[in-house]
């Protein structure tokens, strides 16, 4: 079993990415766009990511501060804008989702500058 060191920073990561995950109601960023489903994805989108695979960057630690941790949420947003269309269903759930996780984001970055 993977032993994860919980740290007030890593009890914190895994808190927000708990809060972004609620505001993501069909699970649309949950996992990998799967690129058998989605044969041409990966042509388009270099640096795929979702939110399973920022949970595996909390438990082995690759986050060293909350900006590292922002700069992936921002790359699955991106991506989704990148690869569907504006009037999509995706599209319009990634603006959302961008939209609620602007409010998650910024309560988070007080308190880790709180807990420092
Ligand atoms: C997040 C995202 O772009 C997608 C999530 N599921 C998909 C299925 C087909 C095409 C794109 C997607």
């Amino acid at each position: 079993v993977l032993e994860v060191q919980l740290t007030p920073f890593n009890i914190l990561l895994r808190a927000v990415l708990s809060q972004l995950q609620e505001k993501d109601q069909y699970s649309i960023f949950a996992q990998p766009v799967n690129s058998k489903e989605v044969p041409d994805y990966l042509d388009h989108i270099k640096n795929p990511m979702d939110f399973s695979t920022m949970r595996k960057r909390i438990d082995t630690h690759e986050y060293r501060s909350l900006e590292a941790f922002e700069d992936d949420f921002d790359l699955i947003i991106a991506n989704c804008m990148s690869y569907n269309a504006k009037d999509t269903f995706f599209y319009k759930a990634a603006q959302r989702m961008q939209d609620h996780g602007g409010v998650i984001l910024r309560r988070a970055r007080r308190e880790a500058d709180r807990i420092g």
